[in-house]
């Protein structure tokens, strides 16, 4: 496994938790096996991963809700569940689904909310911080998916948390909703908020995310930034060799260490852990010869194709990311 740990104190931080569903053995489910993770004050942390792969799960464990079936969780230095009372004024939750009564109108939701919450900051601002201010009298069960959320988020900020946890908050949102919802995100980092976050949404963890994780089946299967979770793929230059050159040119391509090579026709595709040591050599060689590389496009990988690679890999260890093997650009067509 990962670690995604980093030094102590940690704000959020679980130790071999397991969260099982039924009966030990035959007829129960652990959803959750052996997890690790701490999330520093003030840094923004996305749990990604598969569909099932137990984000809820833990998260649902992290906020108190749900028992671990073992392993240790700390929030604020306080167990969720023993230490519930001193602990819940200083988070915030936004579940999946908020589940709030659709009779009442915001307004009234927010003050029945408030009323249960310690400190908490007015209704009205609160609403104001998610765009919803104008739809104050409106019923709850009037509003569309994406309001729902925005509702669901307004609450989960009622009581000023220290730490908030959201669970796919911007499911269901326009793009416009999604980057106010990103840039309030961002406004409560700044201000020294923690957040974990779930997300389908690999966007939004590269956007948002300090660190991260991706599960699969249970289990962390990678973590770190970004940098540090995108360094472990290979970054791919892509181009095409001219016409007169003809199908054995890449023979005559330099010798590029650590690079991989695909060829289909004229086609070059090099994959490559320096992307741009590569591309200098690469250009560099090019240059000299007077060679027109057409359509060049050279990127590093994206979240996506980590995402990918990674649950591929938790299936088959024979696809695991891995720098590609050294060869000379020609010899591997
Ligand atoms: N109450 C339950 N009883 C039995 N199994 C459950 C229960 N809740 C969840 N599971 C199972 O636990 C696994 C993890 O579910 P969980 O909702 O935590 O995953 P997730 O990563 O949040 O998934 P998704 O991305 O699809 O929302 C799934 O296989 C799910 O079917």
């Amino acid at each position: 496994m990962t670690d995604t740990s980093r030094p102590r104190p940690a704000a959020v931080e679980a130790r071999g938790l397991h969260r099982r569903y039924g009966p030990s053995g035959q007829g129960g489910f652990e959803a959750v096996r052996g997890l690790d993770l701490a999330v520093a004050p003030g840094e923004l942390f996305a749990l990604l991963g598969t569909n099932g792969a137990g984000k809820t799960s833990t998260l649902e464990v992290l906020e108190g809700l749900a028992e671990p079936s073992a392993g240790e969780v700390r929030v604020l230095g306080l167990d969720p569940r023993r230490e519930r009372a001193a602990l819940r004024p200083r988070i915030g939750i936004m579940l999946q689904e908020g589940g709030f009564p659709g009779e009442l109108t915001l307004a009234e939701t927010g003050r029945c909310w408030a009323g249960l919450t310690t400190g908490a900051r007015a209704v009205d601002e609160a609403l104001d911080l998610v765009g919803l201010l104008p739809r104050r009298t409106v019923r709850v069960k009037q509003l569309s998916g994406g309001e729902r959320r925005r509702l669901d988020l307004a609450m989960a900020l009622l009581g000023r948390p220290e730490v908030l946890f959201l669970d796919e908050p911007s499911t269901g949102l326009d793009p416009e909703a999604r980057a106010s919802v990103w840039r309030l995100i961002r406004e409560l980092r700044a201000a020294g908020t923690t957040v974990v976050l779930t997300t389908h949404y690999l966007e939004e963890a590269e956007e948002l995310a300090d660190r991260l994780a991706i599960m699969h089946r249970g289990r962390v299967v990678t973590g770190g930034t970004v940098a540090e979770v995108l360094a472990a793929h290979p970054a791919r230059i892509a181009f095409e060799l001219p016409e007169r050159t003809g199908p054995n040119a890449a023979l005559d391509l330099p010798a590029l260490p650590g690079t991989s090579t695909e060829l289909d026709g004229r086609r070059v595709l090099l994959r490559t852990p320096d992307l741009q040591g590569t591309l200098t050599e690469l250009l560099g060689w090019a240059a000299r010869h007077r060679v027109e590389l057409a359509r060049l496009d050279a990127r590093s990988a994206s979240l996506e194709e980590a995402f990918l690679a990674v649950a591929a890999s938790a299936v088959d260890p024979a696809a695991a990311p891995a720098a590609p093997a050294p060869s000379k650009i020609g010899r591997a067509a």
